[in-house]
């Protein structure tokens, strides 16, 4: 099977975790989009969805899918995304596709985090992926010093504005062995927006595509 055969996969096998009736937290990437397009074949039978990228926005749309400000709601039953890696705890690191900070947003509206991953995705130790970070553009230079200071090598991504106005430094070198104490210290660096580190926010389930088909992993 293709990585996109298996993304498909778990697009589709999501979307038995998502609730009758209610509004969707949507997250942004590859994997997302086959999602979305699996979602438009029950858009009758949710409420809509709430966004976490222009990008994710637009697709929804485009199939006729209610978007709704994330300030119009209280909470969600599910959020629904990928990530960059995911280790056995249900630790992940996510901001491949820049959308890091709404995506903590909404994950963090939600009671439950189903990440959506072919088996690529699957690692013992967090860090072999370039940790992203977005951070205001004045405080590029200054945050990129600090991550040195944890072992980290930051490189600006060329060419990325994020939805809201910031650049991504990624982040190569780490070893993210204890993934909640980094995420708390470097998300309180001034001028840091969002780490891509979700421990806080970590899966409450991990749909993997596998040759084998979908394996579930509960954290
Ligand atoms: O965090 C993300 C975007 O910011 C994505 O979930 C992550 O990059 C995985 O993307 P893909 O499904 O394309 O592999």
């Amino acid at each position: 099977m293709t990585q996109d055969e298996l993304k498909a996969l778990v697009g589709r096998a999501a979307l038995d975790h998502v609730v009758p009736g209610t509004i969707v937290g949507v997250g942004t990437g590859s994997t997302v989009n086959f999602f979305i397009d699996e979602l438009a074949k029950i858009k009758d039978r949710i409420a809509g969805a709430v966004s976490s990228s222009h990008r994710s926005t637009e697709r929804l749309q485009a199939h006729g899918i209610r978007v709704l400000d994330a300030n119009e709601v209280e909470s969600l039953p599910v959020y629904i995304d990928g990530a960059d890696e995911i280790d056995q705890r249900g630790f992940m690191i996510k901001g491949g596709g820049a959308a890091l900070t709404r995506e903590k947003i909404v994950a963090d509206l939600a009671e439950r985090f189903v990440c959506i991953a072919d088996a690529s995705k699957l690692v013992t130790t967090l860090g072999r992926f370039p940790l992203p970070v977005e951070v205001i553009p004045m405080a590029r230079a200054q945050v990129a010093r600090r991550l040195a200071r944890l072992g980290g090598e930051a490189v600006l991504r060329e060419g990325v504005v994020t939805d809201n106005g910031n650049v991504i430094l990624d982040v190569r070198g780490l070893s993210i062995t204890d993934p909640l104490p980094m995420e708390t210290e470097i998300n309180q660096w001034p001028g840091v927006v969002t780490v891509g580190i979700f421990a806080r926010h970590r899966a409450s389930v991990c749909l993997l595509g596998t040759p084998e088909g979908v394996r579930t992993l509960s954290f």
